[in-house]
């Protein structure tokens, strides 16, 4: 992978002017310079996804620099590495690979001079084959009835992605209740255990390294829970199963190996509910459906793959969010899906996007001197229109939106939809045009008010508008159709890692928390008072101390 600072290209300092030239230009501007602007600035993927990025501060001139870009910085010889097995992941000596986890063509990816595919396909077919013994009632627990709830214990990549994907198609899933685990905090385990009882119930132990310190320690909580019914260890094997690459510990944690589902080094934690970190959709919803997210996904690669740079998806939109944060000062970026069970969607891109692109040394080992991966955040709509769009409306911060929204919702009820939709439309109507003050002041005559009697009250109910937004509608969301969306957000930050030459795919930021806090630990055992640590840390620990 080529080592370019994407401030020296050409392109960069082409678009560091044309910043200039459009600076005075508002997207009310754009759109009336070009009539046609939704057809232009708009993509579609299989006619099931439609991507309306035209609510930009961005013109013609603007997307061929910023393709240029994308050219100079050899995003594609990159995109190829990813998808042929080079170890792309260079601080830890791997590949990157979730796209042979969804490679439903089957055809050959090497690691090592090792074609993947047969075992990818080997663990899929062991997820299936227990899927189907657990859906069915076949697999019975140790006295002898059928599991009815499945509890997944992992966090971060273990837990964000089958979480959200689970929640998301509720409409698919079938009789298992299913229950995530995943904060250290003993609330977490000890409200969810509440709910379930210990014949029919199946706990899935879900960590890439079968090390982290919460799973690990809400695995021994659930594991004690169960043996304090059940009383024998052979039972565990009923009960329990890991997903992992670490059969050494699974076994060692007492976990029947035949009940590991592995998975390997060259799938990243963030990117891993394709593997057998999935194992928890693939019980909620069924493995047919599972395999559904799996095509959509790998339609979506492909699309990402061989599509031409002006009607691909994934890299527009990583170019697009590129010029709003690193040319147009963005910071944030807000994922605001319009669709309830969407409701995990941002917090699984705040680390997919976060974990992967918040780095500030380049792949050379120096220091950046541009602004790399965006803060994610968002909430359902409508919901967040009543809590933080003021802000992103009339406060002084630039927070670029993608509104997302099924066209066909799974609960027709009475006119709920229409009128979720029609905010969703409007939302980015009022937030690309606003109102102007001659507006205000002509609604506030409608209403037999003076000019004189308003005029204190009219700057208040201006809006700037000029606020870029990118609107994402799908049909409807299906296990196919998500798995598509996943993918192309997966791609933008791929293609946006590159260009700013960064490693995405490592997480060397979340080592130093957890060092410390393991060191931390020990003094926590007795009442002493610590010294260790500056005054704050030795302050808050002695109160912690003294409070408990
Ligand atoms: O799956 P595991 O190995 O338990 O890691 C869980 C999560 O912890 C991390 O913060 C890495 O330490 C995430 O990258 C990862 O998804």
């Amino acid at each position: 992978m080529k080592n370019i600072n994407p401030t020296t290209t050409t392109a960069w300092k082409a678009l560091e002017q044309h910043k200039a030239t459009l600076a005075q230009t508002t997207i009310q501007d754009l759109f009336n310079q070009e009539s046609d602007r939704f057809s232009q600035y708009s993509l579609n993927f299989n006619e099931q996804i439609l991507v309306d990025f035209s609510k930009n501060n961005i013109n013609q001139d603007t997307l061929t620099l910023l393709r240029q870009l994308a050219k100079e910085c050899a995003v594609s010889e990159a995109t190829e590495a990813m998808f042929t097995g080079e170890k792309i992941n260079r601080t830890e000596d791997r590949a990157v690979l979730h796209t042979a986890l969804r490679n439903r063509a089957n055809t050959p990816v090497f690691v090592d001079g090792k074609d993947v595919m047969p075992e990818v396909n080997a663990v899929l077919a062991k997820m299936k084959a227990f899927c189907e013994r657990v859906i069915s009632g076949e697999w019975k627990g140790y006295t002898g009835k059928a599991i009815t709830d499945v509890v997944n214990i992992g966090i971060g990549g273990s837990d964000l992605g089958p979480y959200m994907v689970t929640e998301a198609l509720r409409p698919y899933k079938n009789h298992l209740t299913m229950h995530f685990v995943s904060n250290v905090d003993g609330t977490h385990i000890a409200e969810t255990l509440k709910k379930v009882t210990p014949e029919t119930t199946l706990f899935l132990v879900a960590s890439k390294t079968f090390t982290t310190q919460e799973t690990m320690t809400n695995a021994m909580s659930a594991r004690d829970w169960f043996l304090a019914s059940a009383k024998e260890e052979a039972h565990i094997a009923k009960h329990f199963a890991a997903l992992s690459t670490n059969a050494k510990d699974v076994a060692k944690f007492g976990i029947d190996t035949n009940n590991m589902f592995e998975f390997w080094d060259w799938v990243g934690g963030r990117y891993s509910l394709w593997s057998a970190i999935g194992l928890s959709i693939a019980l909620s919803i069924g493995f047919d459906n599972f395999v559904e997210l799996l095509k959509g996904a790998h339609e979506m690669d492909n699309h990402f793959r061989t599509a031409p740079i002006e009607k691909n998806i994934p890299t527009t939109l990583a170019l697009v969010g590129l010029w709003n944060t690193n040319f147009l000062g963005a910071e944030t970026e807000a994922i605001l899906p319009y669709d309830q069970y969407l409701h995990r969607f941002a917090a699984y891109f705040q680390q997919g996007n976060m974990e992967s692109n918040g780095k500030y040394v380049g792949r050379d080992g120096k220091v950046v001197d541009y602004q790399t991966g965006p803060i994610i955040w968002g909430e359902p709509g409508t919901n967040g229109q009543h809590a933080f769009y003021q802000l992103i409306h009339q406060g002084k911060s630039l927070i670029p939106c993608d509104f997302i929204a099924p066209a066909q919702t799974h609960n027709p009820l009475s006119d709920h939809h229409s009128k979720l939709l029609s905010n969703f439309f409007a939302q980015t109507e009022a937030l690309a045009f606003g109102k102007t003050k001659e507006e205000v002041e002509a609604e506030f005559v409608k209403a037999g008010k003076s000019l004189d009697e308003v005029k204190e009250i009219v700057p208040f109910k201006v809006f700037t508008g000029n606020k870029p937004t990118n609107s994402i509608l799908l049909q409807k969301i299906t296990p196919f159709t998500l798995g598509a969306l996943i993918a192309m957000y997966e791609h933008k930050i791929f293609v946006q890692g590159i260009i700013f030459n960064i490693y995405s795919f490592d997480q060397w930021g979340v080592e130093l928390g957890k060092q410390l806090a393991n060191r931390i630990l020990p003094e926590l055992a007795d009442n002493e008072k610590v010294t260790s640590h500056d005054s704050s840390t030795n302050g808050l620990i002695n109160q912690f101390k003294a409070w408990r």
